[in-house]
């Protein structure tokens, strides 16, 4: 069946790229580089708007169990360094975390110590899509400063214009039906015009529920899908599917 649908959103971690990529480079990087990145940018505005939001999510967390907190006085630096890296063990993705991690990632593609992985279908397959009217654009935990950095930095050199918007939690949890028609309703859509190629179970269930069409991607190395779960849904190995008519 051709493809109806005019947007094509695509999730970025276990979609189009890699989740190693993510969990053995992007985030090791930001480990070993948060203790400089305090010291250096403690003073600076970004640096203080996103300590703002950790304060803010750590007062959220504080229930969690082995929760890491964020103290003021002699050890407040220290605090939000071991805040970072509790939440990190966690994977957590909440916008907190998410918008430090995207600023810290800046000088590791500037230097060009990190080059966003992409998938050899990714760049092919989009450019097809794009020559037939698609409009292409990203869902992800992953802040839109660390969506943008990753594609102009791509290990295939600056694709960045083959996206016309980046989106992420500001639009709300990915596993949020409300966050697929927040989508629909920024970029002036309906819902049923959307198809959104995810990993995640939960998140496709979720742009289903909101109205949007929803298939499943398996790469090397993503988690197993349960196959009872996920039979409802188109599961595809590569982009290339999209093409096939
Ligand atoms: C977009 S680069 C950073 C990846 C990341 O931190 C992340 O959480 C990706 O999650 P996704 O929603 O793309 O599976
Ligand atoms: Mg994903």
């Amino acid at each position: 069946m051709p493809l109806r649908e005019t947007v094509i959103l695509l999730d970025i971690e276990g979609t189009i790229t890699s989740i190693s990529f993510v969990k053995d480079t992007l985030f090791p990087y930001v480990a070993a580089a948060l203790k400089n990145y305090v010291d250096k940018y403690w003073n600076d505005e970004t640096f203080q708007q996103d300590l703002e939001l950790l304060r803010a999510q750590a007062a959220l967390d504080s229930n969690i169990e082995g929760f890491v907190p964020i103290c003021t006085g002699n050890n407040e630096k220290e605090s939000v360094i071991n805040n970072v890296l509790w939440q990190m063990s966690k994977d957590r993705k909440n916008t907190a975390l998410k918008q430090l991690q995207g600023h810290i990632w800046r000088e590791g593609y500037e230097s060009g110590l990190l080059k966003g992985h992409l998938y050899e279908d990714v760049l092919p397959v989009l450019t097809k899509l794009i020559s037939m009217g698609k409009q292409i654009y990203t869902y992800s935990s992953g802040s839109t400063t660390a969506q943008e950095y990753l594609f102009q930095y791509s290990m295939y050199g600056d694709v960045s214009h083959m996206f016309v918007n980046y989106f992420d939690t500001k639009m709300g949890p990915k596993s949020s039906e409300t966050s697929y028609k927040n989508i629909a309703n920024r970029i002036f859509v309906n819902c049923h015009d959307i198809l959104f190629l995810t990993d995640v179970l939960a998140e496709a269930e979720a742009a289903k529920r909101a109205g949007c069409s929803s298939a499943l991607l398996v790469r090397p190395g993503n988690a197993p899908l349960d196959p009872k779960q996920s039979s409802k849904f188109k599961i595809m190995k590569t982009l290339d599917e999209l093409l096939e008519v």
